[in-house]
C-alpha cells in the first residue's frame, strides 16, 4: 500500500525532471539568441533580415518558456496498459525526442478533461497535481476504472473537485487567471469545438464564458496555427478595464498573437470615449443605419440644380447637368467605393470640359497639348468647386458628422427615423465620438474607400521568392528544434523576406482598418448592436467565430434579447449554440437571490447550479439616506481588511451612476487619509464602479449600494443582476430604500443577519 506522501515524492521526482528540461531549453534558447545578436549588424541585407527573423523567433520562444513556469505540469493520466502521460502547459520532449509532457491542447490530453467512469477512453486514473512553485504539495485522484482503488490504496484523495474548489476559493488579484488545470468537461467540449462557423456560448454569470473563450482561442491557435497565425485572431471585449483584467490569460497559455480591442478602439486613429444617452445609442445601433449611411454617401454624388458657367482663359466652359449625370452613371458602373469612383467621375468630366475648351480654340491642338488643357481645367478653382459639389471627396468622419450637425442631411438620408429620433441625433460640431459612432464610421469608411498601407506592404512580398524562402525556413525549423508549434515555416519565411521590417499580425492588423481575421472571439456579446455586428462581420469573412455572452445580462438597449433575433438575420443558419450551466464564481445563496430578482424582473435567465456555497455570503445592511455614503465607505474598508490576505483579494463598491461620483470622492478621500488603495483604479484591491463598468469582472467581495436605484436606472434589472453576481465570497447590500422584489423579505431566510 502506498500512502500519499510517497506518491507526492514520486511526483516530485517527475516534476524535477520536467523543470530541469525547461531550464535546459531556456538555456539553449538564450544561448542561440545571444549568438544571433553577437554577430551584429553586418552582412548582406538577406543575412541581416534572416538574423532579425531568428532573433524574433528566439525572443518569442524565450518568452513562452518563461510564461509556463507556474504550474508547468498539473495532471497525469494512467492508462489500462499501465502507461502514464503527464499533462502541462506546453509539450516537452527529452533529448531523445521522447515526449515527457503533453500540451493540454493536444488530442492526447483530451481525456484529462473529458474521461468519465462511463466513458473512460482507457484511462484508469486521472490525477491532479497541486503545486506551489516547483513543489508538489498535494494530489487528487479520480479513479475511473473502479477496480483500481485497491491497487493505489485508500489514503489517496478520490475527489476530483479539490483542485477546482481550491482554485475557486483563492483570493482575486484583479487579473483573471487561466483555468487550464481544472477545465470542466462541458467547457472542454466548447473549447475544442470545430473551427468552422459561429459558435455561440450562452451561460449565466460566472459559468466561465470568458475563461472558455480565451482557452478556445489558445486551443484554436495551437490546433490550426498555420491558418490562424497569419491572419490572426481578433478578441473583442466590452471595455479597456475588462481587457486589462484578462490580459494575462493568453500569455500564460503561451499565446501572444491575439489582437484584443473594444468596439470603441476598433478603428485606427479613432478613440471613441464620449458617453451618450442609451436612447441615442439604441437608434444608432439599428441595422437600418447601414442603408442610412449608404444614402448619405449617394447624396454626395448628385446632379446640380442648374448648369454652371465658368470662364477659363477667356473660354466659356459650362459644367452641364447632363454631363454630370452621365459621368455619375459611368463612375458608378464599376461599383467602386465613393472616393475611388470619384477618380472616374472627375476624369470623365474633365475630358468633356476639355472638349468644350478645345472647340473654342482658334488653332488646331497638338496631340500632347490636350493634357495641358485638362490640367488647366483641373486647377481652376470654380471648376474644382463645381465638381466637388457634384461628387465630394469625403472622409468617414466628415460624412458621419455632417449627418449629426446638418439636419437636412439626416432628414434626407434617414426617412426611416421619426422627426423626434432625428432631432435626438443632432449635436454640435466637433462633439467627440461615442462607441455607437464607430460602426457608422466603419460603414462610411467601407463605402467611401481608402488606402490600406499595411495590406500593400503585405502584397509586395514576391510570391516566387516566398516559395524559395519557405523551403529554407522549413529546413531551418527542422534543424533548430525550435518549432514546437511556436511559429510555422510560413511565418518564419515571411520574417526572412520582410527585410527587417517585420510586423506582427497584431501590429499589421492594428494599422489596417480593412484587415480580416481568421477567427473572431466576442465577449459580452449580448451588448453589441446590429450595427456593431455588421462592423465585426466585415472583419471576419470566414464567419469562424466564438461568441460568448448572456442575454439576461444585456443592459444596452441596442443589445440582444435573444441570440436568434440578433444573429439569424446576420448569419442565417451558420451559427450553433452551446450552453454552460455551472456557476463557478458566485456562492449559492448569492446566486439564488440574484436569480430570484432576475426572474421577478422578467429577465431570460438560464438555469444555473452553483459550484459552491460560502458561509455568510449574503448580508443586508439597512441604513438611512443621510448615512448611506458614510456607512458604505466604512463597510468597504472593513471588508477590504477581511478579504485581502497575502496581497491577494479585491473588493468593489458597485453603485448607480447617480451615487457613483459621490462614493468615489468620499472613498478616495478616506483612502488617502488611511493609506488604503486608490478606488479610482478599476482593477486595484478596492474600486468603485457602476454596474456596467463591473461587467465581466469579479471580486472577492462586493458592496452593493442602493439596489433599488440601480434597478430604476438605465440598465435596469440586468445591471442589478450583473452587480449581484460579481462576488466570489461576499455580497453586502447597503440600502436606505426598500429592497427590490427578489432581494426583499422573501430572501430573508437565505440571508445572514448583520449589524
Ligand atoms: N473550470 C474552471 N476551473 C477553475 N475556475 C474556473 C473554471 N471555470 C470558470 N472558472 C472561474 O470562474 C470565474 C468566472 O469565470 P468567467 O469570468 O469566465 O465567467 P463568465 O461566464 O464570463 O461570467 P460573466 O458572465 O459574469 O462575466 C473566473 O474566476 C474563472 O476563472
Amino acid at each position: 500500500m502506498t500512502d500519499q506522501s510517497d506518491e507526492i515524492q514520486l511526483e516530485q521526482q517527475t516534476l524535477d525532471v520536467l523543470y530541469a528540461r525547461l531550464d535546459e531549453l531556456r538555456r539553449i534558447t538564450r544561448g542561440r539568441l545571444t549568438e544571433v545578436r553577437r554577430v551584429g549588424p553586418s552582412g548582406s541585407p538577406q543575412n541581416r533580415s534572416e538574423r532579425d527573423a531568428f532573433a524574433t523567433l528566439y525572443e518569442d520562444r524565450s518568452a513562452l518558456l518563461e510564461a509556463v513556469e507556474d504550474r508547468l505540469c498539473f495532471g497525469r493520466l494512467d492508462f489500462d496498459d499501465e502507461t502514464t502521460r503527464y499533462i502541462g502547459r506546453i509539450g516537452l520532449t527529452d533529448e531523445e525526442h521522447t515526449s515527457i509532457l503533453t500540451d493540454w491542447r493536444a488530442p492526447a490530453a483530451q481525456s484529462f478533461y473529458r474521461a468519465t467512469a462511463a466513458h473512460r477512453d482507457e484511462v484508469s486514473r486521472r490525477r491532479h497535481l497541486v503545486t506551489r512553485g516547483r513543489n508538489v504539495t498535494g494530489l487528487e485522484d479520480e479513479i475511473l476504472d473502479l477496480s483500481m482503488p485497491a491497487r493505489h490504496g485508500s489514503a489517496l484523495n478520490l475527489s476530483g473537485e479539490g483542485a477546482l474548489l481550491a482554485a475557486l476559493a483563492s483570493g482575486r488579484t484583479g487579473h483573471m487567471g487561466d483555468i487550464v488545470a481544472t477545465i470542466q468537461s462541458e467547457q472542454d467540449t466548447i473549447i475544442r469545438s470545430e473551427l468552422q462557423g459561429a459558435l455561440v456560448v450562452q451561460g449565466g454569470p460566472g459559468t466561465g464564458k470568458t475563461a472558455v473563450a480565451l482557452h478556445r482561442a489558445a486551443y484554436l491557435l495551437y490546433a490550426h496555427r498555420r491558418l490562424l497565425e497569419r491572419s490572426g485572431v481578433l478578441l473583442i471585449g466590452p471595455s479597456q478595464s475588462f481587457l486589462r483584467y484578462i490580459d494575462q490569460v493568453l500569455p500564460s497559455l503561451g499565446e501572444t498573437g491575439v489582437v484584443s480591442t473594444t468596439i470603441s478602439d476598433l478603428l485606427p486613429g479613432i478613440s471613441a470615449r464620449a458617453v451618450e444617452s442609451p436612447e441615442v445609442a439604441e437608434i444608432k445601433g439599428r441595422a437600418v443605419f447601414g442603408a442610412i449611411v449608404r444614402r448619405a454617401v449617394r447624396a454626395r454624388e448628385r446632379v446640380p440644380a442648374e448648369d454652371r458657367h465658368v470662364r477659363v482663359d477667356g473660354h466659356d466652359i459650362v459644367v452641364r447637368r447632363s454631363d454630370v449625370r452621365e459621368a455619375i452613371v459611368k463612375a458608378r458602373r464599376h461599383h467602386k467605393p465613393h472616393n475611388l469612383a470619384r477618380v472616374t467621375f472627375v476624369r470623365e468630366m474633365l475630358s468633356r470640359l476639355a472638349d468644350q475648351y478645345i472647340a473654342q480654340m482658334r488653332f488646331p491642338l497638338a496631340d500632347d497639348e490636350r493634357g495641358e488643357v485638362i490640367e488647366e481645367l483641373r486647377t481652376t478653382r470654380e471648376i474644382r468647386i463645381a465638381l466637388n459639389l457634384a461628387w465630394m471627396p469625403l472622409t468617414p468622419q466628415r460624412l458621419v458628422e455632417d449627418l449629426y450637425i446638418k439636419p437636412h442631411r439626416l432628414d434626407e438620408a434617414a426617412p426611416e427615423l421619426s422627426p423626434r429620433e432625428r432631432r435626438l441625433l443632432q449635436r454640435a460640431v466637433g462633439t467627440p465620438w461615442t462607441e455607437s459612432d464607430v460602426p457608422l464610421l466603419d460603414e462610411a469608411a467601407e463605402l467611401l474607400g481608402e488606402d490600406d498601407q499595411a495590406a500593400k506592404v503585405q502584397a509586395r512580398i514576391d510570391s516566387d521568392e516566398r516559395a524559395q524562402t519557405l523551403d529554407y525556413a522549413r529546413q531551418v525549423l527542422e534543424g533548430s528544434g525550435a518549432g514546437n508549434g511556436l511559429v510555422d515555416a510560413q511565418t518564419l519565411a515571411e520574417r526572412f523576406t520582410s527585410g527587417g521590417s517585420y510586423l506582427t499580425t497584431a501590429e499589421r492588423a492594428a494599422q489596417d482598418r480593412s484587415w480580416t481575421f481568421a477567427h473572431l472571439v466576442v465577449d459580452e456579446a449580448q451588448e453589441l448592436s446590429a450595427m456593431a455586428w455588421r462592423t465585426l462581420l466585415r472583419r471576419c469573412p470566414t464567419r469562424s467565430m466564438t461568441i460568448v455572452g448572456d442575454v439576461a445580462q444585456t443592459s444596452s438597449p441596442a443589445g440582444a434579447r435573444s441570440w436568434s433575433a440578433m444573429l439569424t438575420p446576420l448569419l442565417r443558419d451558420s451559427w450553433r449554440e452551446e450552453e454552460l450551466t455551472v456557476n463557478y464564481r458566485t456562492p449559492e445563496s448569492v446566486a439564488t437571490a440574484a436569480r430570484r430578482l432576475a426572474l421577478a424582473a422578467g429577465l431570460p435567465v438560464s438555469p444555473l447550479t452553483s459550484a459552491r456555497e460560502y458561509p455568510g455570503a449574503l448580508n443586508l445592511h439597512p441604513t438611512t439616506a443621510e448615512a448611506i455614503t458614510h456607512d458604505t465607505v466604512a463597510l468597504a474598508l472593513r471588508t477590504l481588511g477581511e478579504v485581502v490576505v497575502d496581497g491577494a483579494g479585491a473588493v468593489a463598491v458597485i453603485a448607480s451612476t447617480a451615487q457613483h461620483g459621490e462614493l468615489l470622492t468620499e472613498l478616495a478621500a478616506v483612502a488617502d487619509r488611511q493609506g488604503a488603495p486608490d478606488p479610482t483604479l478599476p482593477l486595484d484591491a478596492l474600486s468603485v464602479l457602476t454596474a456596467s463598468q463591473a461587467k465581466g469582472l469579479e471580486f472577492d467581495a462586493v458592496v452593493l449600494v442602493e439596489p433599488q436605484q440601480i434597478l430604476t436606472g438605465p440598465g435596469g434589472a440586468s445591471d442589478l443582476y450583473v452587480a449581484m453576481t460579481r462576488p466570489t465570497k461576499f455580497l453586502h447590500v447597503v440600502h436606505a430604500l426598500a429592497l427590490p422584489l427578489g432581494l426583499g423579505d422573501e430572501t430573508q431566510d437565505a440571508l445572514s443577519p448583520s449589524e
